[in-house]
């Protein structure tokens, strides 16, 4: 049987409605959840294959993407939310009874500060934007997954439209090289 990619990828990908202004993620506890209010919606949504992502039981993948921080309150149960590790450029908040992930924080000076990483499928609300490219898709063999299928894996993430890269998609990478090479004076602070 083909592994799951993910629930929101293996039966192909719906598409977000671009008008969409944020909706409420839970985490899983049976009770007592821990709630987290988004008034955005999501941008650079995507697959992602590393080990530290948050991903359902049984997917191969994590989906994450960025909302601005103030799109972000912890509206209940935040006692129940810790950073899962300080010293990760992505800190993330994951509730110590279930241990999902409800934001990732960049505390940092980093390329991508002043956003947060959440996880779509955690909110009940339809039209968050859906899945846009893979990365990170040589991890999972770091995790487990056999060399030899990888190459079916990436046909699968085609196949539903979203290409394919071992590190995050070009136009993140060029902001992140743009951002390194403005902090090390080859660049001009201003572009
Ligand atoms: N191969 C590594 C890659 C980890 C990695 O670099 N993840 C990316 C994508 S989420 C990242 O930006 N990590 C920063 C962090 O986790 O703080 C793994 O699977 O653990
Ligand atoms: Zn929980
Ligand atoms: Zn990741």
């Amino acid at each position: 049987m083909a592994p799951s990619i993910h629930p929101a990828i293996d039966n192909s990908i719906k598409k977000g409605d671009a008008s969409f202004k944020g909706g409420k993620l839970y985490c899983h506890c049976s009770s007592a959840k821990v709630e987290v209010t988004v008034s955005s919606n999501v941008a650079h949504n995507h697959a992602c294959g590393c080990s530290k992502c948050w991903k359902p039981e049984g997917a191969l993948f994590s989906v994450v993407g960025v909302v601005p921080v103030d799109a972000i309150k912890v509206t209940a149960n935040g006692n129940k939310l810790k950073v899962i590790d300080s010293s990760a450029a992505i800190q993330r908040h994951a509730c110590k009874e279930c241990g999902v992930h409800l934001f990732g924080r960049i505390e940092n000076d980093h390329p991508f500060k002043g956003l947060d990483f959440i996880h779509t499928e955690l909110s009940d609300s339809k039209g968050w934007q859906e899945p846009q490219f893979a990365a990170f898709v040589s991890s999972v063999i770091e995790q487990g997954f056999l060399p030899s299928e990888i190459n079916g894996v990436r046909e699968k993430l085609k196949k539903e439209g979203l290409e394919t890269y071992d590190v995050l998609s070009p136009g993140l990478m060029d902001l992140i090289a743009t951002h390194t090479g403005q902090k090390n004076g080859k660049l001009p602070a201003k572009l």
